[in-house]
Parts: C-alpha cells; structure tokens; sequence
C-alpha cells in the first residue's frame, strides 16, 4: 500500500472509515500494532490527557501515516457509552472498524471497556491482545519509567525507535568552549527528559544528524544549573536558532561532581573517546 504521512488538517472525517482510539502517547510498538488493522481511509483517534510527553501533541504525527484527530478527554469522559459511540459515528459518518487495546475502557468512569463496544458499535470491533517486548508489556507508562532510569535501550526497544526529543538552542554559561568542549545548549519543554547523566546521542540540526554525546543534568561540578548540552562529534557546530533534534541512545554514566575543572575535562574527553568508538563499531 503506497501512502503518504496525511495531516488531520487536510482529510476530510467524511472519507475515514477505520479508526484506532487511545492516548497514543509515545506512538509506541503496541501502538504501531493497532494502525496495521486499520484500511487506507484509516484514522487514528488521540485522547488528549495533558500528561502526554514522550511524543507532545504537536510531535505526533511524525510516527504515523494516518491522519490524527485530537479529542480533549475532559470534554468527552462523562458521556455514558452509547453517547460516545454515537459521537465517534457523527464525527465519523462513514465509520465501519474501531481498532482498541485489549485494556481500552471509555465513558463515564471508564465504565465501558471492550465487551460493551462491540456491543454498542454497528460494526467490527478488533480488540489487540495486549503486546510484549521480550515479555515486557509496552506502555507509555513503562517506557516512561526505564528512560527515568536512564535505560534508554530498553525503552528504545519498546518504543520501535529512538526516543526523540525536541529543544529550542540557548546560550549556555560560555565556560564550555574555552574550559571544556563547545556544546550546544537546549531548554526542553514537553519532553520528558532522561535521568541525569551522560549519552550517546545523535543531533539533528536543519534536517542533519550528526553523531553526538549529550549531557542533562544539574552542573554539580560548575554553577549546579540544570542543563541539556550537546556535544558535536567531528564537525564544528555554529549556533545558531534552528529547533535541535536530539535522539538517545546509550547512557554512559551518571552525573558527577568533580573537585576540578581539570578533572571534569578529562573525563569528558574519556566521555568523547568511548562515543566515538561506539558509532565507529555500530557502522
Ligand atoms: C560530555 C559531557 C559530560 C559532562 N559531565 C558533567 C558531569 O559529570 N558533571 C558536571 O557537573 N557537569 C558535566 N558536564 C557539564 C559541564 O559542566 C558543562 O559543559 C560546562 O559547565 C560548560 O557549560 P556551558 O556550555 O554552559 O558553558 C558535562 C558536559 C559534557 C559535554
Ligand atoms: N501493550 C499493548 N497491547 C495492546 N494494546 C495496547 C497496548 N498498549 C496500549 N494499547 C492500546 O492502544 C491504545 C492506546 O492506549 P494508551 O494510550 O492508553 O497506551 P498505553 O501505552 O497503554 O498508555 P498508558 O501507559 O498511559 O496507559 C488503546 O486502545 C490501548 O488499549
């Protein structure tokens, strides 16, 4: 099936006649698995809680080539379940497949779950029995939890893909290029960001991906700020305003504090030695 990435802005919810419902926040293996029932005039039906951030409203639709529609829970999570389906059949006038989670529960209290939607839906309903990743079940909530334990290959293995976030470049203390290595520095908003250490990372810059190593954390060692820096491998970097792309995948250690300048500097080139002997072996 040859097909372009559609936006919800240009498909008409007259043509749609497939959809997948759920939160979708991190657009994740288990996900990817409900949008492959759907049919080419499929849609995908996102639930806005407020809590996503693993893949912000405004980020979703990278992952998907179904359109996405965007519905506000608060709006809709007191409707008794004939109501809501009735809802998904006028928003949806040409609706015949709802694609679910063997978890999905809707309406008032949740009171709803899958039984009650075949049930109430004049059509097929598939139910996906619940997907695992080496006997771990993926979820947006457990993904969370291994990137807050810095293990970024686990959670890279449930999502299907590398955790990418987003940051707007800012000037950092200036102590980097002249005490240490030049790093760009980001303030991140709407992700989540991973436990506080050191990374293998790559950084995409105007449509570029470069190799880098990442730093998030509290500067223990210098001014104790928080910060996102990125460190370019092999090319020189200027800054300049574009919206940084930063995908993780390999922590190397934890944030440390160091009794020197000097001794944070070469621990930082040991930091830089071991990255690049990384993407040297992976390619
Ligand atoms: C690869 C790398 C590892 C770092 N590790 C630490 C660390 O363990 N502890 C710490 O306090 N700061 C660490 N830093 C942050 C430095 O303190 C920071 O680069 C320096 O303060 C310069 O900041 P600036 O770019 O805002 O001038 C690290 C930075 C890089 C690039
Ligand atoms: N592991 C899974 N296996 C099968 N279906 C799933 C799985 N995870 C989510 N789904 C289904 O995907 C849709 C979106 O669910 P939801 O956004 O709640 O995902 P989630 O990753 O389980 O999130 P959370 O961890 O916040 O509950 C729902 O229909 C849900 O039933």
């Amino acid at each position: 099936m040859e097909m372009k990435k559609s936006s919800s802005i240009l498909v008409n919810k007259n043509t749609i006649t497939s959809i997948a419902i759920g939160g979708f926040d991190g657009m994740h293996v288990a996900h990817q698995e409900l949008f492959k029932n759907l049919d080419e005039n499929g849609a995908i039906v996102s639930i806005e809680s407020g809590y996503a951030n693993l893949t912000p409203k405004r980020y979703r639709q990278e992952y998907s080539i179904y359109p996405i529609y965007y519905y506000v829970l608060d709006s809709i999570k007191h409707l008794e379940g004939d109501l809501f389906v009735k809802l998904l059949n006028e928003e949806f006038p040409k609706l015949k497949k709802i694609v679910v989670g063997y978890d999905f529960c809707f309406g008032k209290n949740r009171r709803y779950c899958t039984e009650k939607l075949k049930e109430l839906f004049d059509g097929v309903v598939v139910v996906i029995d619940e997907i695992k990743v080496e006997n771990i079940p993926v979820h947006s909530r457990v993904i969370r939890e291994y990137l807050k334990d810095g293990d970024i290959q686990m959670a890279n293995k449930l999502l299907g893909k590398e955790y990418k976030i987003y940051g707007q470049q800012i000037t950092g203390q200036g102590l980097g290029a002249k005490n240490f290595v030049p790093t760009i520095n980001l303030k991140v908003k709407e992700f989540l960001l991973p436990k506080e250490g050191v990374y293998i990372t790559k950084t995409i810059l105007d449509n570029k991906e470069y190799n880098s190593i990442t730093f998030l954390g509290h500067r223990v060692t210098t001014d104790g700020s928080y910060a996102v820096e990125t460190h370019i491998l092999d090319e020189e970097i200027k800054e300049n305003n574009y919206t940084t792309q930063i995908k993780f995948i390999k922590k190397i250690r934890d944030n440390q504090k160091f009794e020197s300048f000097e001794e944070l500097k070469n621990q930082i080139l040991k930091d830089i030695n071991l990255t690049k002997d990384y993407f040297i072996n992976i390619y």
